[in-house]
């Protein structure tokens, strides 16, 4: 249990129309999925993302999810006169691979009483339009894509220069950019060749405004007035020249919405950790008040729209009722998921869930199975790879595969040429007869309402008070502001169980007599990374960090501790000090 002081704050009409980044902080703590759970003193006690219903197998269902919906709700009743002025908030933030970042209502709650304060808080904003000072903005976070062949090596260059794309160990930052230099030029050609067979280019930055101008029909038409903005990751528009036009246009309410359904390092993870360091340089950003929706897949709306799509490709089959549904998700590295916490994986399997779901009160019973696409490199990827999965299903002798593209909502070159071309080929071959695939959501109407729902929810709590109506607040899409949403998800890393005792003494005499002794500290750091922190020079006093050397001794001594995601209790060898490292 951490805890972290977090200013004061009084609210007055000036300070609505002057954002202030204070303001900013208190909104994403009441946003990230932070809530009171119980009082200290005359102090809340906060707690971050209470375990909620998810992956539960099929079998156990829906029981045990309405369990936890209740969990909240009756959180959500005992905690309702939250004080409007929190000054210590206590993090204790349990994280297990199968939890995710940010309090959500689950698909399957929205017949409970939470549910319907949701659809209520919707028609009671729009109903009153924004008006006077406020000037709101939307920007949507995407990759981006290269609309040229000679795009391609730069854009790929941008890619693999992105920390969080490859991740490589601190000591070892400095090689980024020469390795996605080299990465680039290597890929450049096959890369080149996909996008030459879609047309020359990515569709998705045509795509992308499209959906920028129709969410911005969709929100007017909803009685807000609102400028959409497309930042692009790793190519034109980029988030930086977004971020240019929004203060040219004087925005003061934004709301940033990664036009990813499910959370990932690799995609929204890396955007918003960019927005950030924008964020934190710029005196105009810093005071602008914002807030960040950083997943989106259990929306209904969303839900609804993937299986409307599903349903009437269905239809094109012969027999419907004898297809496999087959949800392709692009894959993100293994370690990813198990080393640093993405909660990717556990999002599109509840995802998947909630379509299926849907799609079971519209009779439709398919069976169906999820796999990860699109690899890259040698490390070992999330499993199972649908290409793997395809030749699998073939064996066992499937005969017709609906696929579905699931982590992305614009047609690109992994639906166009991998899914469409690729597993095709792949899946004729395997022995499937008949296959079929589901379009990209793109600007289908129902998905661009839900996401002005979305905004439109969100905007209560852009830059606003701590809220005091609790219930009102968990009936919102989880939300947080920049900073500390990724505090949170970096804190979150660090709930360790109990230490364990690491002694070491290293001692190295190189030439020159240069003497370095003793490994000193040692610490379990964010990303799951074994870090170790100094290693102490008695000679001049260097402190060098030194990451890697120690990391597979680290662990086999913790694991024999039985501590192996344990803080490590160090001991000093020069004087036998003692020191828990860790939080
Ligand atoms: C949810 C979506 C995506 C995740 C997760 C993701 C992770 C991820 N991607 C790479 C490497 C590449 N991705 C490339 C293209 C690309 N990736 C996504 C989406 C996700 N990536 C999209 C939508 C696109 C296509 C954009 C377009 O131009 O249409 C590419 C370039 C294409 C190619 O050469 O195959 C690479 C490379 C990694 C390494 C990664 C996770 C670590
Ligand atoms: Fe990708």
């Amino acid at each position: 249990m951490a805890t972290v002081s977090l200013p004061t704050i009084n609210s007055s009409p000036s300070d609505l129309r002057r954002p202030n980044r204070r303001h900013s902080v208190m909104t994403s703590i009441s946003s990230v999925g932070l809530r009171v759970t119980e009082w200290q003193g005359n102090l809340p006690k906060v707690v971050l993302a209470a375990p909620h219903g998810r992956l539960w197998p099929r079998a156990m269902g829906n029981s045990q999810r309405i369990n936890s919906c209740f969990g909240l709700q009756m959180e959500a009743c005992a905690n309702s006169n939250l004080s409007k002025t929190s000054q210590v908030v206590g993090f204790s933030a349990g994280w297990s691979k199968t939890q995710s970042l940010y309090i959500r209502q689950p698909a399957n709650c929205y017949s409970l009483p939470l549910g319907a304060l949701l659809t209520s808080k919707t028609q009671d904003i729009s109903s009153k339009p924004f008006t006077g000072d406020e000037e709101i903005g939307v920007l949507l976070l995407n990759l981006g894509g290269p609309e040229t062949l000679d795009d391609v090596q730069p854009f790929l260059f941008n890619l693999f220069a992105d920390p969080d794309i490859i991740r490589l160990p601190r000591l070892f930052r400095f090689l980024q950019k020469p390795l996605a230099q080299l990465i680039s030029v290597l890929r450049a050609p096959k890369s080149k060749e996909g996008y030459a067979s879609i047309g020359g280019g990515s569709p998705l930055r045509r795509i992308t405004d499209a959906q920028a101008e129709e969410l911005r029909k969709a929100l007017c038409a909803k009685n807000v007035p609102a400028k959409v903005y497309v930042g692009m990751r790793y190519w034109h528009p980029f988030t930086e020249e977004a971020i240019e036009q929004i203060k040219r246009d004087g925005i003061t309410k934004l709301v940033v919405l990664p036009l990813y359904p499910q959370f990932s390092i690799s995609t929204s993870g890396s955007s918003l950790r960019l927005l950030e360091s924008i964020f934190r340089e710029d005196e105009y950003l810093v005071n602008m008040q914002h807030t960040v929706i950083p997943s989106w897949y259990q929306r209904e709306g969303y839900i609804k729209a993937m299986a409307d799509l599903i349903e009437k490709e269905l239809g094109n089959f012969d027999s419907p009722d004898k297809v496999m549904i087959f949800f392709s998700a692009h894959g993100v590295p293994l370690a990813y998921v198990e080393e640093a916490g993405d909660p990717y994986k556990a999002e599109m399997e509840e995802c998947v869930d909630l379509i299926m779901e849907e799609l079971e009160k519209r009779r439709i019973t398919n069976a169906y199975t999820l796999a990860y696409q699109s690899r890259v490199g040698p490390v070992e990827w999330l499993k199972p790879y649908t290409d793997d999965t395809i030749i699998e299903l073939g064996k066992k002798g499937v005969k017709r595969l609906l696929a579905v593209p699931i982590s992305f909502v614009s047609e690109h070159i992994e639906t166009l040429e991998e899914i469409d071309v690729e597993y095709k080929e792949l899946a004729l071959k395997s022995g499937i007869q008949k296959w079929g695939r589901v379009p990209a959501l793109g600007c289908e109407a129902t998905f661009i309402s839900d996401l002005a729902d979305a905004v439109i929810e969100s905007l209560p709590y852009v830059g606003a008070m701590a809220v005091s109506n609790l219930e009102a607040r968990q009936s919102l899409v989880p939300l947080g502001s920049v900073e500390e949403l990724l505090a949170a998800y970096d804190s979150q890393r660090r709930e360790l169980p109990p230490p364990c005792l690491v002694y070491w003494s290293w001692k190295l005499q190189p030439a020159r007599g240069f003497y370095i002794s003793g490994l000193y500290c040692l610490r379990f750091a964010e990303w799951g990374r074994w870090l170790i922190h100094g290693l102490q020079c008695p000679v001049g006093g260097v402190v060098l960090q030194w990451p890697t050397f120690y990391k597979a001794a680290t662990r086999s001594v913790l694991k024999k501790a039985a501590c192996p995601r344990g803080n490590a209790q160090i001991q000093n060898p020069h004087n036998s000090t003692k020191k828990i490292i860790g939080r």
